[in-house]
């Protein structure tokens, strides 16, 4: 929890000791008030220099003990008498000092920094702000702007730029602890008013109120319905405005109204979903801790489009090497080109002078994959072009070649039998633009190997991916679901609403983007040629069968017909949406997509109506978490968290809600089954309305918390 000893006979060294990143539980809390207050009292400790054990400082708070009882001492106390007192104490800063952490370390009087340690209040990504006097304290160090930057946002910095903004005395490269010990010894005897920061005042200049005024806006404009930043700016105020006392008690008042909301609890759920997608496991037993991967030096990428320059700069980033490889040479002209830039750009952000483009090979032959120890496959959205190049990479990489797939959503398994190493086969489904999107999508076809899935999940970490291993079937997890909020979508426009009604709606639920913009960006025809490719249009589609009407059931021909005309989004210049020029970024109503859908309607006989706002939240949000039980029910995904991740990491749902599983479980499920019926009720003839079995049975089983909905599926086809 924490140790206690002296060293130099007069240094008392204290040691937290709670691995791995000796979090403050009440334990660690109680431990270290009572040894802390044993060295203040001690007449023969001059100095106190305070560490972690394992190369770590502290990473705050334990996260673990959010939302229950509280128990232990509280931090304020501890660090009030740690900095009150006439004994010089150090904090010896290796690893990560974060939250609580940075908070204790704050309360010392002076901070020795590792040059590879990491700084900074996360607690916004929590739903919290600072509580326990880092939102006064960090102000008076480093002034308000820099305060409010970092507190708003969660940065970490770095030893360097902490020793820059004031926050560290000094950083080292050596043994921190011995630094900081000599440092203690050589401060005895000083006197420490000035540096007890709750002794400080920050100066509120004009300037100051106005650089809140400001950060007020920006967070605002940037939180998406967030608090938790909103509120670190009232923190920051409290600490620019009121005498410290004053703004301790500002700062406790304000946590108070966080620390047991449903954002913080989402937040939160976050967190540990994020750690816990890293530990998958296979029916066969096979799991994240007993499967090896493969190591991985070479990495081939075919196909030079959008995905595979993504994918090519994300690994080249990661220090892999990369043969890329294209069948055509303007294409892979092109492709080169844009690869270079986007290096070039990142190396100059970083202020890097040469990107690595040693890495590098470019060719137009696939000859040149027989050494790579990976191929991952970036071409055309078409099954029989995809077979045709898996037989041929069979024959041209050595045998223990991996071969992944970055499809987003065709048949993994139906690649994996055309090879000779079907064990070898696995999708790794990047999500667009590959080298920015955090989101990776493992997938793990029947035939799939313990220790192919372990190399993907492992390089995908190498990439800074979060990977999520998931089952095969038609558009995964992410695009099965977003193929029934897409369809909700276009049935609300047909009903009566407009696009930007809808998208407007979504964006204040708190999505980064609604779905007509985001539909615009990536281009109608990207979806177009999939529902040719499933025969929902085209010439096998039977003549006489209604226009509105495909396969059993209710289809929105809308997207088609937008396509048709050339409306293919911001690439042609009109979609959804109106833009200046072809490519153009800036998303306009468009009159003529109004009258585009009043004839829509009148030729179908459709009624337009008013489409309320918590209508369009419900339809597509329901229709989402009801296709993820019946995801989890198929073991497509092993748990309802790995659904929340991929859609908060992958399609830009807003982290404070959770994710579309724990949005349910948070409105309730009893509710969502109600709703879902009422909206079957209406709407009959769309069969994806009608409430999931796993979901009865969970409402019937008294809609127990979303970590106990495993033990409700029935393992009637489990994939994972
Ligand atoms: C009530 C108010 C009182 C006081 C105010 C104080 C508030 C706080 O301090 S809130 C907490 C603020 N701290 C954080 O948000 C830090 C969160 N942790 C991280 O950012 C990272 O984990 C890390 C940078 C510390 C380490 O990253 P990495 O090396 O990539 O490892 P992992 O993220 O996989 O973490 C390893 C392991 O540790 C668990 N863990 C990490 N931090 C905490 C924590 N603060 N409390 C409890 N557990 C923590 C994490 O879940 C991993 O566990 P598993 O291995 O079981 O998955």
């Amino acid at each position: 929890m924490a140790r206690y000893s002296r060293t130099e006979g007069t240094i008392a060294l204290i040691t937290l000791s709670n691995p791995p990143v000796n979090a403050l539980g009440a334990a660690v809390r109680r431990t270290i008030t009572d040894i802390m207050h044993r060295a203040l009292t001690d007449g023969e400790v001059k100095a106190v220099v305070l560490c972690g054990e394992n190369g770590t400082f502290c990473a705050g708070a334990d996260i673990r003990e959010f939302g229950k009882p509280p128990s232990g001492p509280a931090l304020v106390p501890l660090i009030h008498d740690m900095e009150a007192s006439e004994k010089p104490v150090v904090a010896a800063i290796e690893g990560v000092a974060l939250g609580g952490g940075l908070e204790i370390a704050l309360g010392c009087h002076y901070r020795i920094a590792h040059a590879k340690a990491r700084l900074g209040f996360p607690e916004v990504m929590l739903g919290l702000i600072p509580g326990a006097g880092g939102s006064q304290r960090l102000p008076r160090l480093i002034g308000i702007p820099a305060a409010l930057e970092l507190i708003t946002t969660g940065r970490l910095v770095s030893a360097q730029e902490a020793l820059k903004l004031g926050i560290v005395d000094q950083v080292v490269d050596g043994n921190t602890i011995e630094t900081a010990v000599k440092f203690a010894l050589n401060v005895i005897g000083r006197p420490l008013l000035s540096r007890r920061l709750s002794e400080r005042t920050p100066a509120f200049s004009v300037d100051a109120a106005a650089v809140l005024e400001e950060g007020m806006a920006r967070v605002k404009q940037r939180a998406r319905g967030a608090f938790a930043p909103v509120v670190c700016v009232q923190a920051l105020r409290a600490a620019a405005t009121l005498p410290y006392s004053r703004g301790m008690e500002t700062e406790e008042q304000l946590i108070n109204t966080l620390i047991d909301s449903s954002q913080a609890r989402a937040l939160q759920y976050c967190f540990f979903a994020q750690r816990n997608a890293r530990k998958w496991s296979l029916p066969s037993g096979a799991r994240w801790n007993n499967s090896k991967p493969r190591a991985v030096h070479r990495v081939g990428v075919v196909g030079l489009g959008t995905m595979g320059r993504g994918i090519t700069v994300s690994l080249v980033k990661a220090g892999i090497s990369v043969v890329a490889v294209e069948m055509e040479e303007k294409q892979m002209d092109l492709g080169m080109r844009a690869v270079l830039g986007m290096l070039e750009r990142d190396a100059q952000r970083r202020g890097d002078t040469r990107p690595p483009t040693h890495l590098l090979t470019f060719t137009l032959s696939l000859q040149q994959l027989g050494n790579v120890d990976l191929v991952i496959e970036a071409v055309f959205e078409d099954m029989a072009l995809k077979k045709c190049l898996f037989t041929e990479l069979c024959n041209v990489c050595k045998p223990s070649t991996l071969l992944c797939t970055n499809t987003s959503g065709l048949d993994v398994d139906a690649l994996a039998v055309v090879t000779h190493r079907r064990s070898l086969v696995v999708g790794m489904h990047f999500f667009a633009p590959a080298n920015v999107m955090k989101l990776l999508e493992v997938v793990c076809g029947p035939h799939s190997s313990a220790e192919a899935v372990a190399t993907a999940m492992t390089l995908g970490k190498r990439l800074g991916k979060v990977g999520v291993v998931v089952g095969n079937c038609p558009g995964f997890v992410g695009n099965r679901m977003m193929k029934l909020y897409l369809d909700q979508a276009y049935f609300l426009l047909e009903e009566g609403a407009a696009p930007e009604q809808v998208d407007q709606v979504l964006e204040e639920f708190g999505f980064t983007m609604g779905i007509f913009k985001v539909s615009d960006l990536s281009g109608l025809d990207v979806g177009w040629r999939v529902r040719k490719a499933s025969g929902l249009i085209g010439p096998d589609v039977n003549p006489k069968t209604p226009s509105r009407w495909r396969q059993g059931c209710r289809y929105s021909p809308l997207p088609d017909l937008l396509c048709e005309q050339g409306h293919l989004g911001q690439k042609s210049g009109r979609g959804w949406y109106l833009y200046e020029t072809p490519g153009g970024k800036e998303p306009k109503p468009d009159p003529a997509m109004h009258r585009f859908l009043q004839e829509y309607r009148s030729r179908y006989g459709l009624t337009p109506r008013h489409v309320h706002a918590h209508e369009v939240i419900e339809r597509c949000t329901y229709a989402m978490a009801n296709e993820g039980f019946r995801i989890l029910e198929e073991g497509i995904a092993a748990r309802a968290e790995d659904i929340d991740v991929i859609y908060v990491f992958g399609y830009g749902w807003p982290r404070h809600r959770g994710g579309p599983m724990f949005h349910a479980a948070q409105v309730g499920l009893a509710t969502v089954l109600q709703r879902l019926e009422h909206y079957h009720q209406l709407h009959p003839d769309v069969p994806h309305l009608q409430p999931s079995p796993l979901l009865q049975r969970l409402v019937e089983a008294g809609s127990p918390p979303v970590h106990h909905w495993r033990e409700h599926v029935q393992h009637l086809h489990s994939y994972l």
